[in-house]
């Protein structure tokens, strides 16, 4: 995995008074990490559209245009001038090589987007909006330099941001990148070194970005084994039973040895999967809350008192019963309503969906302040997931699993992994990675995929 981080400049600080580096030197391996970029995807002779800011973002897209001048047709433009100490330094350089400025937007093969990086502290004015609208209208590959234009230091988008390809982000990445506002503007994120190697410069961190070898197939590596080996799982099935079946069939293909479906009522069941109507005895696992709708409170009440690996889904957010439970080793799989109404029921904030999203990783911190010992999955475009001090962030999700009984799979994928001994944070995590990378790895096209297509793609990782 990798680092996350709030900001950098407490890093760059670092540079510069422990290893002697200066502004300038890391301002150059910024650029030079640009210029490399553009070398290594784009032929010689092509256009090279720089716009650059007023600050040491648009200082960046300046020395990137002494870097290119000659080898590409570069074309600077300045529409705020320059202010800061670097950007007029940088401004002088590319001057006195005779690079002439230019006076507006044109077609380019390439537009790098210099104009706002981590300093972008208010409102986008009527010019910047109008320079980020037309940068997004034009049909080139587009490059951002540090962050998109328009995205704020919280990965928040309040009015428009720069469409960008890819995004060079400078010395390490950071939260604003991986907040779910963002993601349709980051594109591919790559992260520039700034004059010493990434391992130096990074400091101990607790947000880490999931890559695919954080996931820990629960593969089989006993021979001696039989499927009380590999745990029982017991999905609670409410009124909306498919919600349970879902969860159950995931379950199973994902390595849990027995799975039962408590329900009342007799429910048509594949063969494979047993139904019962009370846990039983040997249960290693309880999945409850999906399709629950409303369930005798009494009997939830004793289900979830058990000291039995637990993960609660869907319509127990909403419910105080589940407020005890906090308080002990428990996985939680709400989307962004949901944990709103959890929030709420928590006593920890009382706000919209869309209060929610311009800020999740501080929500998730707050809750998971408050209850260390649950493990938190908060569903979206990235996923986090939450534990004591630390946040895991996924960002293999796509839109193809924005489907009904996704969720569903996902509770089955984690509850199997605790049924097999997984401990909540290792069976969040590589369940997660599980039910995103297998939608990745979906042919068909991206609107078509049922919960049994994700379960065949989990199958085969
Ligand atoms: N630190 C380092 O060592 C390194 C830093 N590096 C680079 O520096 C970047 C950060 O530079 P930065 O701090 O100068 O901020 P930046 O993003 O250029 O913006 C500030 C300027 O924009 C203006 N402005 C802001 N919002 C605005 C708005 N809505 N509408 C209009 N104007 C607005 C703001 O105006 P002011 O507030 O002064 O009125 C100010 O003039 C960082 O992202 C990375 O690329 C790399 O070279 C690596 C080494
Ligand atoms: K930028």
């Amino acid at each position: 995995m990798q680092h996350i981080y709030y900001e950098v400049g407490s890093l760059d600080k670092k540079c510069y008074e422990k290893f002697a580096l200066t502004e300038d030197i890391l301002m150059e391996h910024a650029a030079s990490s640009i210029a490399r970029f553009i070398e290594e995807n784009f032929e010689k002779k092509s256009s090279v559209l720089i716009v650059c800011g007023p600050g040491n973002n648009g200082a960046d897209g300046l020395a990137l245009g002494r870097l290119l001048y000659k080898e590409y047709e570069v074309k600077l433009y300045l529409p705020f001038g320059a202010k800061s100490q670097m950007a007029k330094l940088q401004k002088n350089r590319v001057e006195l090589l005779g690079l002439t400025l230019h006076e507006e937007i044109s077609e380019s093969d390439i537009v790098v987007d210099a104009l706002f990086g981590s300093g972008l502290n208010k409102d986008l004015d009527e010019t910047s909006l109008n320079i980020i609208n037309t940068l997004n209208q034009l049909n080139t590959y587009k490059i951002a330099c540090d962050i998109p234009s328009g995205i704020n230091i919280k990965g928040q988008v309040n009015q428009e941001a720069f469409y960008a390809d890819t995004t060079i982000t400078m010395g390490a990445l950071k939260v604003a990148l991986f907040n779910d506002e963002a993601k349709d503007y980051v594109g591919k994120i790559e992260v520039a070194n700034l004059g010493i190697q990434r391992s130096i410069y990074e400091e101990k961190t607790n947000i880490f970005l999931l890559e695919k070898e954080d996931m820990n197939l629960p593969l089989r590596n006993k021979k001696n084994s039989h499927k009380g080996s590999f745990g029982h799982l017991n999905v609670i099935a409410g009124c909306k039973k498919g919600a349970g079946i879902i969860a159950a069939k995931a379950a199973f293909g994902f390595g849990a040895g027995l799975v039962s479906v408590v329900c009342h009522e007799d429910i048509d069941l594949p063969y494979h999967i047993m139904q019962t109507h009370f846990l039983s005895d040997n249960c290693t696992a309880i999945a409850i809350g999906m399709g629950l709708g409303k369930y005798e409170t009494e009997e939830i009440k004793t289900i979830l008192a058990k000291e039995i690996p637990t993960i609660i889904d869907a319509d127990l957010f909403y419910e105080e019963i589940i407020l005890e439970k906090l308080k002990s080793d428990v996985v939680l799989t709400p989307h962004p309503k949901e944990f709103c109404a959890l929030l709420k029921l928590c006593e920890i904030a009382d706000i919209s969906v869309i209060q929610l999203q311009k800020d999740r990783f501080e929500y998730v911190s707050k809750f998971c302040n408050k209850y260390p010992k649950v493990t938190l999955l908060l569903k979206g475009a990235n996923v986090l997931i939450g534990k004591d001090k630390e946040i895991y962030v996924n960002s293999f999700g796509t839109s193809t699993l924005s489907k009904g009984g996704s969720g569903d799979v996902l509770s089955g994928l984690i509850a199997s992994l605790l049924a097999q001994s997984y401990n909540s944070l290792d069976a969040a995590i590589t369940a997660n990675l599980a039910h995103t990378l297998a939608a990745k790895n979906y042919k068909k096209n991206n609107y078509s995929l049922i919960p049994s297509d994700l379960v065949e793609e989990v199958k085969k990782l």
